[in-house]
């Protein structure tokens, strides 16, 4: 009776979950922006070797957010993590001007692939807080993203250190899904 309850309010209750993976180059603050999320604060990290997947409650609604290592030669495994995702969160470090084209690599990446038919997608323009961090709009640029037709876009200004821009991305990601 007990394991029936429980199942039931597993369903009951996980089933309102919508799925974001968060992606983006090493050290674009990916781990810095789910805890961000999750805590509401700055934690210290490490680079990611694999993953970790925490929820997230924004407006009463369920995310299950997994961020995923950016170092090269995880990039490969990213794929695997993408399907029945809703949403992708890729995560940019706006001081990376030298490797702003291979974030440009990896969105192209993402558009073509199979299991990301139907998932939204929200830029963060991260490290904002940083003085030669490049804006949003010379970010959306260098990325191509008014050529993109094939899903919804959005980017976003950000700060994982304070949390500027979460609620108004996770905001986009709402209105999208519903
Ligand atoms: N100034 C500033 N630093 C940030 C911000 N976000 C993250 N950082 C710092 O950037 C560094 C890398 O952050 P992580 O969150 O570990 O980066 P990551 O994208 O998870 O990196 P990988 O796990 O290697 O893919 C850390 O020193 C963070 O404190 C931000 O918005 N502003
Ligand atoms: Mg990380």
């Amino acid at each position: 009776m007990g394991v029936l309850f429980s199942k039931l309010w597993e369903r009951l209750f996980s089933s309102g979950s919508y799925k974001i993976i968060i992606i983006g180059l090493d050290n674009a603050g990916k781990t810095t922006t789910l805890y961000r999320l999750n805590l509401g604060d700055v934690v210290v990290t490490q680079p990611t070797i694999g993953s970790n997947v925490e929820e997230v409650v924004h407006n009463n609604i369920r995310f299950e957010c997994w961020d995923l290592g950016g170092q090269e030669s995880l990039r490969p495994s990213w794929g695997s993590y993408y399907v029945n995702a809703h949403a992708i969160i890729l995560v940019v470090d706006s001081t990376d001007r030298d490797r702003i084209s291979s974030v440009r690599d990896e969105l192209r990446n993402l558009l073509t692939h199979e299991d990301l038919k139907k998932a939204v997608i929200l830029i963060l323009a991260n490290k904002q807080d940083l003085r030669d961090a490049m804006t949003a709009v010379e970010i959306s640029d260098s990325l191509l993203l008014h050529s993109i037709r094939s899903h919804e876009w959005h980017i976003q200004a950000a700060c994982a250190l304070t949390g500027e821009g979460h609620r108004e991305g996770l905001d986009w990601i709402a209105s999208k899904l519903k």
